[in-house]
């Protein structure tokens, strides 16, 4: 699980929503400007798309406020836009200058779509825009010069570039800083935030396909006496060595995170209780078979479990990890190194 789609878009969220204000803000100014200069030309088709775009980027301002289909308002907006754009452009009474105005489209595209998509539409408008300035001006001997076709499509495909590059670099950036935030940083697991994050997301699948998922939650017995016998360094090293075993044993579709402590999460997706405890006890015995080697001396590690499942023990994370909490608590009393699934009698005694 080291996708960060959903994440990604949550933090593109407010940036986006603020240039599309932005956009808005100055769409209707401009087109009142635009709508009163054109009334003035007595270009009268252009001056009514500059009015309803000024009254259209109004209402969608109001709607954008508190939405929670923000990438839909995006879409609904910057295509009429952009497509209001061409008919300026195409307007017999429009100057060569409104073909500056382009230059816009792979800037607000990219700020407002992300890379992906960003590009798609600024292809496709700068493709409309150069076929409108040939067929407008393929007759004009002064339009028509290499100097200026070439000094045009230059800065475009510059503009174009540079947006580009720099919603990759932007989008890489924010990557980066989410898996920094998102993971535990001795062990190089999943941390809270991301199990919250993710939990969210397997609860929706869940709700939807009515799929089984179970929490388990380990903790290391005697760990306080790893720390006071061998050393702190001893202790992360055992901490990183469970973890590998996590890594390592677990499906790519499990995720393994660190709570704290001495305390690990694993969410087990499409996994009832049963089959749960079957994983558990594979990654407790794999755990009491390979000790931790701190300067030559092996470490002898053991873990106690508990197991909730979604729906069964409840439906938020902190209820499922309260009830996996109680059945470890039991484990722990009942002589540690075994896993209890909540609601059960022991489920499984060492051997
Ligand atoms: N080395 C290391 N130790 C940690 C870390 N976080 C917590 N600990 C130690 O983990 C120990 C946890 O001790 P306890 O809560 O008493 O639990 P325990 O000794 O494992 O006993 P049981 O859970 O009852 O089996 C404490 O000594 C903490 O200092 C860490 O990041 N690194």
């Amino acid at each position: 699980m080291e996708d960060y789609p959903e994440s990604q878009k949550h933090l593109a969220r407010p940036y986006r929503k603020a240039v599309l204000k932005a956009l808005l803000g100055l769409t209707f100014v401009g087109g009142l400007l635009f709508f009163t200069l054109n009334i003035n030309k007595q270009n009268y088709p252009l001056a009514f798309a500059e009015l309803v775009m000024a009254m259209y980027a109004m209402a969608v301002y109001r709607a954008v406020r508190n939405t929670q289909h923000l990438e839909r308002w995006i879409l609904a907006y910057t295509l009429p836009f952009f497509t209001t754009m061409m008919f300026s452009l195409v307007s017999p009474h429009a100057t060569a200058s409104v073909f500056a105005w382009v230059l816009s489209i792979p800037i607000l595209a990219h700020l407002l779509m992300g890379r992906r998509l960003g590009l798609i539409i600024s292809a496709f408008y700068m493709a409309c825009a150069a076929l409108i300035f040939y067929f407008k001006y393929r007759h004009s001997a002064e339009m028509m010069q290499p100097l200026p076709i070439a000094n045009i499509s230059v800065m475009s495909l510059t503009v174009l570039a540079f947006s580009h590059i720099y919603e990759i670099t932007r989008e890489q950036s924010e990557t980066r800083l989410l898996k920094i935030a998102q993971t535990d940083s001795l062990t190089g697991l999943a941390n809270r935030v991301r199990l919250n994050a993710v939990f969210e997301q397997e609860r929706a699948r869940c709700l939807r396909h009515g799929t089984p998922m179970s929490v388990l939650l380990l903790d290391l017995d005697h760990f306080k006496q790893v720390n006071d016998r061998f050393g702190h360094e001893a202790g992360d090293l055992a901490l990183k060595q469970v973890s590998k075993i996590l890594r390592q044993t677990l499906r790519a579709t499990d995720l393994p995170t660190r709570l704290g402590g001495e305390e690990f999460v694993v969410l087990l997706t499409d996994t009832a209780a049963d089959k749960a405890l079957q994983v558990a006890d594979k990654l407790r015995l794999a755990i009491e078979a390979s000790p931790a080697l701190y300067q030559d001396q092996p470490i002898l590690l053991t873990v106690s479990g508990g197991i909730a499942q979604f729906g069964t023990d409840g439906h938020d994370l902190r209820s499922l990890i309260s009830r996996a909490d109680q059945s470890l608590y039991q484990a722990k009393d009942d002589g540690r190194n075994r896993i209890l699934v909540a609601g059960t009698a022991p489920a499984h005694c060492p051997g």
